[in-house]
């Protein structure tokens, strides 16, 4: 298991350069990017290149979806779909110690056509979003997939460079990956009990993120088990290693804890989940591990995410007990990764 460094605050990096012809800049800006992920595992981004409205719309159209009704937004309930995709209500999630975190949320990914064949096959992860009947809400949630997942591509080959490696090191596994987009809101609930979360301490498990926040609440674990603030930067991504990184290049970049405590006003946030195709089989690859033995054994990206998704999902939780879904073999538990696990009194103080 990798760990972060002792920082204090992230780094902000301009990737601006990545979409121009200064190849100096675009090196500096690759650097700068490897040396964080291998010491801090999070930054902000800025020139990122994504029209703000794109984030305005996302966020209007999120506020106007979960002002509904919960019976109204329960038509389109998460345990309603075989893919995992629609609303999370308050209490649906439980990582951590059994407290229900404090946060509702809408979950979509790649919005594939019904007759696509691995959601006919029973896929868990992949196939078409469930949408609401809000007008403009899937175009409007629709183009910040889209705009967000072109970010990610520029960011995929960027960490590759800074990996040493081909920048087209990745690519092939991203042909129709189960990359989630989550719409959260943390509403402001001061008679929640004083040890509930936003979002329990956690490492995310794909390869990486990129988050827009409206509030302060994030937090990031150093590699003293310090908590550091992440409060949001105008216009910028949050973008942190997640766990496929990790294990693809041996521990070299690090998939750091981070959670959300309690909020202190209502709050709304929308990571994005850059994942790499369910089947692709991720383990370290020969030319980061050297001489060195591997430190992980290799896993499927969709089975890892599959995995943890079923045991923090109370209707998933469900379906696993009732014997209609089986936990794929070997699967991964909630907390073989991220450096909280080793500071478990930290992690809940
Ligand atoms: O809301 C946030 O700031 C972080 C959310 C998060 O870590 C997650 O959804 O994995
Ligand atoms: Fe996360």
């Amino acid at each position: 298991m990798a760990t972060p460094g002792d920082f204090t605050s992230l780094p902000v990096i301009d990737i601006s350069p990545l979409f121009g012809a200064d190849t100096a800049a675009k090196r500096r800006v690759v650097e700068a990017l490897g040396e964080t992920a291998r010491t801090i595992g999070f930054l902000y981004v800025t020139g990122h290149g994504m029209a703000p409205g794109l984030f305005d719309d996302l966020l209007a159209a999120a506020k106007e979806f979960f002002a509904r009704p919960v019976d109204e937004k329960m038509q389109v309930y998460i345990g309603k779909s075989s893919n995992h995709r629609g609303y999370v209500p308050v209490g649906e999630e439980v990582i951590y110690g059994g407290v229900p975190d404090q946060k509702e949320a809408f979950d979509l990914s790649q919005d594939l056509p019904a007759d696509d064949v691995d959601y006919l096959a029973g896929n868990p992860m992949l196939g078409p979003n469930q949408w609401p009947s809000l007008p403009g809400f899937k175009e409007r949630v629709g183009a910040y997939y889209d705009g967000v997942m072109q970010v990610g591509r520029t960011l995929l080959r960027a960490f590759a460079e800074a990996l040493g490696q081909d920048q087209s090191l990745f690519d092939s596994y991203v042909t129709k990956p189960p990359s989630q987009l989550r719409l959260v809101h943390y509403p402001f609930s001061p008679n929640a009990p004083g040890n509930a979360f936003g979002i329990s301490p956690h490492t995310d498990m794909e390869c990486f993120t990129l988050l827009r926040v409206t509030a302060p609440g994030l937090e990031v674990m150093n590699g003293k088990g310090d908590w550091i603030d992440v409060p949001p930067l105008e216009n910028a991504f949050v973008v942190n290693i997640g766990d496929m990184l990790e294990v693809w290049t041996n521990g070299q970049f690090v998939a750091t804890s981070h959670r959300v405590r309690k909020v202190k006003e209502e709050r709304y946030s929308f990571p994005l989940f850059f994942n790499v195709d369910y089947d692709t089989v991720v383990a370290p690859l020969p030319c980061f591990t050297g001489e060195e033995p591997s430190k992980y054994r290799p896993v499927k990206a969709g089975e890892h995410l599959f995995a943890v998704t079923a045991q923090g999902f109370v209707y998933l939780q469900k379906r696993v007990a009732a014997g209609e879904i089986a936990l794929p073999e070997g699967a991964s538990g909630t907390h073989e990764f991220g450096q909280h696990a080793r500071h478990a009194d930290q992690a809940r103080a």
